[in-house]
């Protein structure tokens, strides 16, 4: 039996945060192979070292006159670490490591290096506090010249080394280019790195340990104390966490999907919680018709109204060209017979906001173009809302008591989604009326 454990930087914010970790790993020899991120935060006001040392290397950019202040920060970011070992005892200096970090950033040797040695520095304490093998991740995990993962040449070259491995700590978060340069995946990313070292050995299980007891059915910053999913499939998940359930990384599905290896979402904090299994498939319905609600804010919405537009073939084809051309991402396509609505991230659009509607008249030359913006979208997800009828008339009615206008609302074609637009400044009233109707009625 193997199993790999990803730690987030929640659960290694500190020497005694490092200590539960420690104590989770040992109590079960087959939590072989270890995914540590970097410290995050300690307290609600404390800053996570990934953060601290991308302001680090701004720092190092500007040379001369931030010297003085890259010196301080270097030192502080280096305390973080002192602190841990300190408090795991361990006669570990990292002097060196710092000097030649020193050394990188001064050469400006790029963001994304500077970002990584967070996950690099905690791995080599946990491999020290675990006495386990360090593997640097550079080593192992690879992205092709255009940026993309490199899924194929990572999983030869990591199962091969994790062959030889008994026990190993993998520092999440980056890999390397063909140049050698340091990649990070985007934030968030040890959640995939995790998922990539289990397909690479076949575990039989990937722990994801956070400082939540499993994925929640609303984001506990919104609502209080929200109920735990117990089993939650990939399609599912990809949705929230795609919509913004920050629990796990969108992207940490696919290296495991296809080798139907479940995860596990569970808190360090309560490692006793059987937390969230996420699989494949599953016959067990969930409990609250529901299975999620996730969402973001800071869309915008671009209207092409043209009378007639469904008999003239190609014309959303050419007006989603124009987004293309603009290299502006499409989040939702809401269309009617003589309207296409384009959901769009605020700030992608905002920069190209009179080149896109130029090229919007000049592509299909409409009858007019709106645009609205601070809009947020919410996807309310369930594998259950297919059998089950009125979930869309229940969400209408709870908006509507809770005084929520509506901007939007499209099903996705698997049924498994309902997306709603609504203002940003209704967006937390609409989760928690959203999650009353569904879950606080049914308990
Ligand atoms: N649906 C959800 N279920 C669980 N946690 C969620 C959800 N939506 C947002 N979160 C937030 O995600 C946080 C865990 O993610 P993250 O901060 O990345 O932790 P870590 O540092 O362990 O990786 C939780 O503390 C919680 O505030
Ligand atoms: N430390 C990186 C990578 C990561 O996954 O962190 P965490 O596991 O704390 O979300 C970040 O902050 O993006």
């Amino acid at each position: 039996m193997k199993k790999v454990v990803k730690f987030g930087g929640s659960s290694l914010a500190s020497a005694a945060q490092f200590k539960k970790a420690g104590h989770i790993i040992r109590q079960d020899s087959t939590r072989r192979y270890v995914v540590p991120s970097a410290p995050g935060k300690r307290h609600p006001q404390d800053t996570k070292v990934t953060d601290m040392l991308y302001s680090c290397y701004l720092l190092a950019l500007r040379e001369e006159e931030e010297e003085e202040q890259f010196e301080e920060m270097i030192l502080a970011i280096k305390s973080r670490y002192d602190e841990i070992i300190r408090g795991l005892d361990l006669t570990l200096d990292l002097t060196d490591e710092f000097q030649i970090i020193r050394e990188n950033f001064s050469r400006k040797i790029g963001r994304d290096y500077a970002a990584s040695r967070g996950e690099y520095l905690n791995g080599i304490v946990m491999a020290a506090y675990l006495g386990y093998p360090f593997i640097d991740a550079a080593d192992v995990i690879f992205f092709k010249e255009s940026g993309a993962f490199d899924a194929e040449k990572t999983n030869q070259v990591l199962s091969e080394r994790l062959a030889d491995c008994e026990r190993a700590v993998i520092p999440g978060f980056y890999g390397s280019l063909p140049d050698g340069k340091v990649k990070t995946f985007s934030r968030g990313g040890s959640d995939v790195t995790g998922s990539i070292v289990a397909k690479a050995v076949h575990a039989d299980m990937y722990e994801n340990w956070t400082d939540v007891s499993g994925f929640l059915v609303a984001d506990p910053r919104i609502v209080k104390n929200p109920k735990a999913i117990d089993v939650i499939t990939y399609r599912e998940l990809r949705e929230l966490s795609y919509m913004g359930a920050s629990v796990l990384h969108e992207d940490a599905i696919f290296p495991v999907r296809k080798e139907g290896i479940p995860i596990n979402i569970r808190n360090t904090n309560c490692p006793e919680d059987k937390g969230t299994l996420i699989v494949e498939a599953t016959c067990r319905t969930p409990r609250f018709t529901i299975t999620g609600i996730a969402g973001k804010r800071d869309f915008a919405s671009i209207t092409v109204e043209k009378a007639m537009m469904n008999s003239q073939v190609g014309f959303c084809h050419k007006v989603l060209g124009v987004f293309a051309d603009n290299d502006i991402s499409i989040e939702h396509m809401p269309s009617g017979i003589d309207t296409m609505t384009i959901f769009v991230h605020q700030d992608e659009f905002e920069e190209k906001e009179q080149e896109v509607i130029a090229g919007i008249h000049r592509a299909v030359e409409p009858d007019f173009v709106e645009l609205e913006s601070d809009l947020a979208l919410i996807a309310v997800v369930g594998r259950g809302m297919k059998a089950t009828r009125g979930t869309s008339g229940r969400i209408f009615s709870a908006l509507a008591h809770a005084n929520v206008n509506v901007k939007m609302i499209d099903q996705g074609s698997s049924e498994l989604n309902i997306i709603i637009g609504v203002r940003n400044h209704d967006f937390e009233a609409a989760v928690r009326a959203i999650y009353d109707i569904f879950v606080t009625t049914q308990i």
